[in-house]
């Protein structure tokens, strides 16, 4: 899972202090982008949707679920992953918004019964699809979006950088393989099909993370970072 990563090497820190924002400016990277997950299903995404446009390698870590807006979890987990592996890091949130509750259970913690607090991936834990499906009984409104916020780090004590892809659709009884989290109870529009029914090539040319991706993809591009790996140019 780890993707051949090496503890601790020389920092690839950019080769300009002032990494936010600045586009144009070429900085040089000397190790791949460590993509820091703890899921296997997010990386395998990744994986199948960067291709060979980025230099990545990945790392699994499992991450504290943050509290907060998304940017600024995002954020905060991509400075803590820059920090472990004193590299460039790129990580990713995903929350599931419900258009009837305002937009929960988004990426937050709850207090679910008496004590629990969870995050969406404990909650998903907790009350399954049929759980989800049943927070909406109550509406007639069953739209959501899926979104996806891209935390770019390109080292230790540098400003993160976010890219946010969202992808609309609604909520519906679970249909399809139940490997990946709720995907089998949401339904992007246009298709009759849930995320977990399709093609997995068809999930990734529509999904949240495909166009979140596809910023980071123009990101890169847009840079010109250029990547000095294992003396390579
Ligand atoms: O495309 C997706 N389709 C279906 N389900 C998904 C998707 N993407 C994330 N998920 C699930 C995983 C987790 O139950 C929750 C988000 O939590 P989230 O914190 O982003 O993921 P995680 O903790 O599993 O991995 P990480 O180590 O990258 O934080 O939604
Ligand atoms: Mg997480």
């Amino acid at each position: 899972m780890s993707g051949g990563y090496a503890p601790s090497p020389p920092s690839s820190l950019p080769s300009q202090s002032s990494p936010s924002g600045n586009e144009g400016a070429m900085r040089v990277l000397t190790r791949p982008v460590t993509f820091v997950t703890g899921n296997a299903k997010k990386l395998e995404e990744v994986r199948a949707i960067l291709g060979n446009s980025i230099p990545f390698q990945s790392l699994r870590l499992d991450l504290p679920e943050l509290q907060g807006e998304p940017e600024e979890i995002s954020k905060g987990k991509a400075r803590l992953a820059a920090t472990e592996v004193n590299g460039p890091v790129l990580v990713e949130d995903t929350c599931l918004c419900f258009n009837a509750l305002n937009g929960l259970p988004g990426p937050y913690m709850y207090v679910l019964g008496t004590s629990t607090v969870t995050s969406l991936k404990w909650f998903l834990e907790k009350i399954g699809h049929e759980g989800l499906n049943n927070l909406l009984m109550a509406y007639e409104d069953k739209s959501a979006y899926a979104a996806c916020v891209f935390s770019l780090a390109l080292g230790p004590n540098t400003d993160p950088l976010t890219f946010v892809g969202k992808t609309m659709g609604k909520i519906v009884p679970a249909r399809g393989p139940k490997d990946f989290g709720w995907d089998p109870i949401f339904q992007p529009n246009g298709y009759e099909l849930t995320y977990a029914e399709m093609p997995k090539e068809e999930k990734n040319k529509i999904s949240h993370r495909s166009k979140a991706l596809a910023l980071v993809k123009s990101h890169f591009a847009a840079t010109g970072y250029h990547f000095q790996i294992n003396g390579s140019s």
